[in-house]
């Protein structure tokens, strides 16, 4: 499944933000990180309760039957479906119906691989495909923007005769959001991210440098970039490193990736050459968060590599959009670059975002006894060049 984001459902950027649906994203997002439910529009304006898999109690899905009036179901990622032995499925969504034995336990051993139970799917009614924009897939696209587990218990709501979407959820207390806008939140997002901070900050291994912030308009987490020397378009393609948050790797020096190594190389190699751009996404964990990194971690620890972690969790291999890397870029002047990466995955994602990558440069560091693996599998899965 490719990110809601890059198959989203409106091409043209050019439409007025609307700053109403990123406000709804934004707080459903909170609400499901709070352990609440929220209302879900279809495309269709059709209508659900869905619930976090990680908010599932007995009594949370007593509630969300009783206030829906209709029985929920089960919605994974394809990913999640194969993991856990469902038939063959194409569609980017599957939904298991909930039987009297799928309880709360039954639930959470079905989504979280990191819970050690011995059972299996247990009795399920039935398990059918969903697509993105109906209510089972944009429930799921939602958790997955929340930085929780990809996963979902979405039951369907009819309301009464007169009511709309809008006085049924503000009668219940629900925040109501439209799939529409959910799978065009990432694009949105990053659109017009806004300057919001730019302080010189002279650094160990290049002291003429500054830190900009850059905030998206729904006032999540801001991206940086971090700017050496006086890098300027007139003097040709800028050297440029993407890197992608890595608390662990880069904050603690974790041994169990080369992103520490990466983000303090990068910023020696620039200001050796003189000067360039490090542009540090908030994008932990290859965009599925720290809480989920640390959960692929102990399925690693377990013997799966980085890529089957991501996948039993429900998440694709890289769930990273590169859409603000390229607004900053365009925002700093940029539209060509020298790129500081092994992963030619990132060659692509730019090009698609209308940057031109004129060149890529190895960025590779020695193993450390810790990361051969996860090194091996970058190259072996992910195509990354050492
Ligand atoms: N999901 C997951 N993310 C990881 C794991 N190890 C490191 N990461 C994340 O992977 C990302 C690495 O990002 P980068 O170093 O910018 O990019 P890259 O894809 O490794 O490619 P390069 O540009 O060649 O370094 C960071 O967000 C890390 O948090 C892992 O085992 N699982
Ligand atoms: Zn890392």
């Amino acid at each position: 499944m490719t990110s809601p984001s890059l198959a989203k459902l409106t091409d043209d950027l050019s439409q007025p933000l609307d700053q109403t649906a990123l406000r709804s994203v934004d707080r459903a997002i909170g609400e499901l990180r709070r352990g609440d439910p929220v209302l879900v529009e279809d495309l269709e304006g059709r209508l659900a309760l869905a619930l976090s898999v990680e908010a599932v109690t007995a009594e949370a899905l007593e509630e969300l039957r009783k206030s829906a009036g209709a029985a929920p179901v089960l919605a994974v990622t394809r990913p999640r479906a194969v993991a856990i032995g469902l038939p063959g499925q194409q569609a980017p969504v599957v939904t298991l119906a909930l039987t009297g034995g799928l309880d709360a336990d039954a639930i959470h051993a079905l989504v979280d691989p990191t819970r050690r139970t011995s059972e299996g799917p247990g009795p399920t009614l039935s398990v059918a495909p969903a697509e993105l924009g109906t209510r089972e897939g944009a429930a799921v696209a939602l958790a997955k923007l929340a930085r929780l587990l990809p996963a979902a218990v979405v039951a369907p709501v009819r309301p009464p005769r007169g009511a709309t979407a809008g006085t049924w959820a503000a009668k219940h207390d629900l925040m109501l959001v439209r799939a529409r806008d959910i799978l065009d939140y990432q694009t949105h997002a990053a659109r017009t991210l806004t300057l919001v901070g730019d302080a010189a900050v002279p650094l160990v291994d290049a002291e003429n440098t500054r830190v900009l912030a850059f905030r998206p308009p729904d006032g999540g987490v801001e991206h940086l970039a971090i700017v050496i020397g006086d890098p300027s378009a007139q003097d040709g393609p800028a050297l440029v490193r993407l890197h992608s948050e890595c608390f662990t790797g880069d904050l603690l020096g974790s041994l169990r990736c080369d992103c520490g190594d990466q983000l303090r190389g990068a910023i020696a190699e620039i200001a050796r050459q003189g000067s360039g751009i490090v542009l540090y996404l908030a994008q932990e964990g290859r965009g599925i968060g720290l809480v989920n990194k640390l959960r692929a971690y102990q399925l690693q620890d377990e013997g799966f590599d980085t890529v089957e972690a991501n996948e039993m969790l429900g998440f694709d291999a890289d769930e990273r959009v590169y859409l603000p890397a390229a607004e900053m870029l365009r925002q700093l002047g940029f539209s060509q670059v020298r790129l500081l990466t092994n992963n030619p995955d990132k060659l692509r994602q730019l090009a698609r975002c209308g940057i031109e990558v004129i060149d890529r440069v190895p960025h590779v560091f020695p193993s450390n006894g810790h990361n051969e693996a996860y090194l091996k599998t970058k190259a072996e899965r992910s195509g990354h060049m050492f």
